[in-house]
């Protein structure tokens, strides 16, 4: 018995030392930590969820969103925001941004407009807590495997959207990337705008790479900027325009891109003389 009183107090001295002496025990140690964190916000946030609206609807986003706010500070995150006006807009939209990681969650709660779900893969309904909670904030699923399956999800969403007057945010790229550059957008946000005849906001998340690498299995402290752009019309195109559409937001995406995360680069890059 005297013993197993000892190992909580023998790791309450060893946490500390390794997260002084090495960043990769960091690394795992801060990775572990938001995953574990996350769901044990989940299992609280559920029966709330259930007790406010008594099942899955898009107002469990607003609990959501708040009980994910404050875990930026526990990973030594911050967040600069610009373009807040662009998102005062009133009706649906689609708000489409660049995905780096699991950690967008954190930007994205950051600055999720009211009435706002996204769109994500059908395998995160299988994260445990985590997956319940996304179904019970309305969080529309697709199978990316099955491109017709996928798209008539999102035909629907457009019409749920007009219907039910909700937003939808979709990460283009379909996949996390984190090779300093955004990968080749997929078409289904543009033809949900254009099915829906909503706008498009876009939203760059800067770089990770000053602060994350998972090669180098560095997690470091660091600033995320989010520029949210000014909106995308889409009224009178149709899926003709699609294409020409989703070039465009990946051109403007891709400057914002490169412009906030070399600004971020260079400030905390060494002062040269
Ligand atoms: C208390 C709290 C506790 C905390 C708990 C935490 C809570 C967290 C809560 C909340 C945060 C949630 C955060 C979630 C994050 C998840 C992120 C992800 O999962 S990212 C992966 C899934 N996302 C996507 O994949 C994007 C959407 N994908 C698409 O739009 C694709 O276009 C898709 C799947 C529909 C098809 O993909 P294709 O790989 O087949 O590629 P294509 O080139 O786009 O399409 C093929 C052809 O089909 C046409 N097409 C596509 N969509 C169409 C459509 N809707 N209608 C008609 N044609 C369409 C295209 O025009 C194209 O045709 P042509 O080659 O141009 O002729
Ligand atoms: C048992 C697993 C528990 C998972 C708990 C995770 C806690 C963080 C919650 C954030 C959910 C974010 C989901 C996410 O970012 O999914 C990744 C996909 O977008 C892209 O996936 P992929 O690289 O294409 O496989």
């Amino acid at each position: 018995m005297d013993v197993l009183w000892m190992i909580p107090l023998l790791l309450l001295m060893i946490i500390p030392l390794l997260m002084c002496t090495s960043s990769t025990f960091v690394f795992y140690f801060k990775k572990f930590f938001y995953v574990a964190w996350m769901m044990v916000l989940a299992l609280i946030g559920i029966p709330l969820c259930i007790l406010k609206s008594g099942g899955r609807d898009i107002e469990n986003m607003r609990i959501i969103r708040f009980m994910v706010r404050h875990v930026k500070y526990l990973l030594g995150l911050r967040f600069e925001v610009s373009g807040w006006e662009h998102l005062q807009t009133e009706g649906p939209y689609v708000v489409i941004s660049n995905h780096q990681s699991s950690l967008d969650v954190l930007g994205l709660m950051e600055i999720l407009p009211d009435r706002c779900t996204t769109i994500a893969k059908k395998e995160l309904i299988y994260a445990g807590t985590v997956g319940l909670i996304c179904w019970l904030g309305g969080i529309v699923f697709i199978n990316r495997k099955k491109t017709s399956d996928a798209k008539s999800v999102m035909a629907d969403a457009a019409k749920t959207m007009l219907d039910d007057q909700i937003r939808l945010w979709v990460f283009p790229e379909g996949t996390r990337n984190q090779n300093g550059d955004l990968l080749p957008f997929k078409k289904g946000a543009f033809h949900l705008a254009v099915q829906a005849q909503v706008p498009i906001i876009p939203v760059v998340f800067s770089s990770y790479s000053n602060f994350y690498l998972r090669k180098e299995k560095q997690f470091k402290s660091g600033i995320i900027r989010l520029k949210i752009l000014p909106k995308i019309e889409t009224k009178g195109m149709t899926s003709d325009d699609v294409a020409s559409l989703s070039d465009k937001s990946f051109d403007l995406m891709r400057a914002a891109f490169l412009d906030i995360s070399d600004s971020i680069t260079r400030s905390n890059g060494p002062v040269r003389h």
